[in-house]
């Protein structure tokens, strides 16, 4: 009997990092789950996969911001088992001094950028896990890094994601479910303009395109990078940086109050 093509789960697919991840896993021969809430746009891009690759790509209108929303795009992918990998791209950023935003603005990002990836993760991973087999992409930021004046919160949600993935790495060690975090700089796509961050304020020469943010990404996937930053050719700085880290928190081990 010929198997049925593995599906892959895009959130965020209607433009920018998502859409063209929609595109590679496609030609890797993937059918697809595209959310956002672009319905149109979801549709256009549905078209051009299967134009182009030859594959089918579902469109699921949702809005992961909003909880019932959420709650139901969750219940519809954990009942599919089908699906292989979930690619937690959806996301947003306002950028602005925290003391004089919007409540609103702080509470949506927290609800997109960690809520609905932390509750698409659970809905699937019960499945991934029963079948040993998986793949979970969460997209951070090199923000997620460092902070800068007007990032507070959008600095918050990533480093929230590069943790997340790191503490699921720990729990999923020996099994066959991957998870890869990917800390994009820069990338040339719609979420600087609707940042407040115009994008084309941004020196140029900082800026990625985003095919190749995604094939830099997937890159370091097929090389088995737990962590990828699509920009960084000193893997050796991310070594240094990851072992201060750990000597840091062992260093804490001590039971003791530092003498000062
Ligand atoms: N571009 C950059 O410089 C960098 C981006 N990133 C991260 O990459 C990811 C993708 O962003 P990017 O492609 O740049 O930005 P875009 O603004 O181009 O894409 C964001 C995507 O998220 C979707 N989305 C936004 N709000 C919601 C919502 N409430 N419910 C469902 N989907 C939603 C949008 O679709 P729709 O509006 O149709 O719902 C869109 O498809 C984000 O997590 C971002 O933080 C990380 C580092 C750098
Ligand atoms: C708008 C941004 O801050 C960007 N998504 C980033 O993470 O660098």
């Amino acid at each position: 009997m010929p198997t049925e093509p593995s599906l892959a789960v895009v959130t965020g697919a209607s433009s920018g990092i998502g859409a063209v991840y929609a595109d590679r896993l496609a030609a890797r021969g993937h059918d697809l789950i595209l959310v956002a809430r672009r319905a149109d746009r979801l549709q256009a891009l549905a078209a051009r996969i299967a134009e182009t690759h030859g594959r089918k790509a579902d469109i699921h209108v949702a809005d992961l911001a909003d909880p019932a929303s959420l709650a139901q795009t969750a219940a519809t992918l954990a009942a599919n088992p089908r699906i292989e990998v979930l690619v937690n791209n959806a996301g947003l950023a306002k950028l602005a001094p925290f003391g004089t935003a919007p409540l609103a603005d702080s509470l949506s990002q927290i609800a997109l950028n960690i809520t609905s990836l932390t509750q698409l993760t659970q809905a699937l991973l019960p499945g991934f896990l029963a079948r040993n087999r998986g793949l979970i992409i969460n997209i951070a930021s090199v923000l997620g890094l460092e902070v800068l004046p007007g990032s507070a919160v959008y600095s918050g949600t990533k480093g929230f994601v590069l943790n997340f993935s790191r503490g699921l790495q720990k729990e999923l060690a020996g099994s066959g479910v991957k998870v890869q975090a990917v800390l994009p700089a820069a990338t040339a796509t719609e979420i600087w303009d609707n940042s407040g961050v115009p994008l084309a304020s941004l020196d140029t020469g900082m800026v990625m395109t985003v095919e190749n943010m995604v094939d830099a990404a997937l890159a370091g996937l097929d090389q088995g990078e737990a962590v990828t930053i699509p920009p960084l050719a000193d893997l050796g700085l991310w070594q240094r940086a990851e072992a201060a880290r750990l000597a840091l928190f062992e260093a804490t081990r001590t039971g003791r109050p530092a003498p000062r």
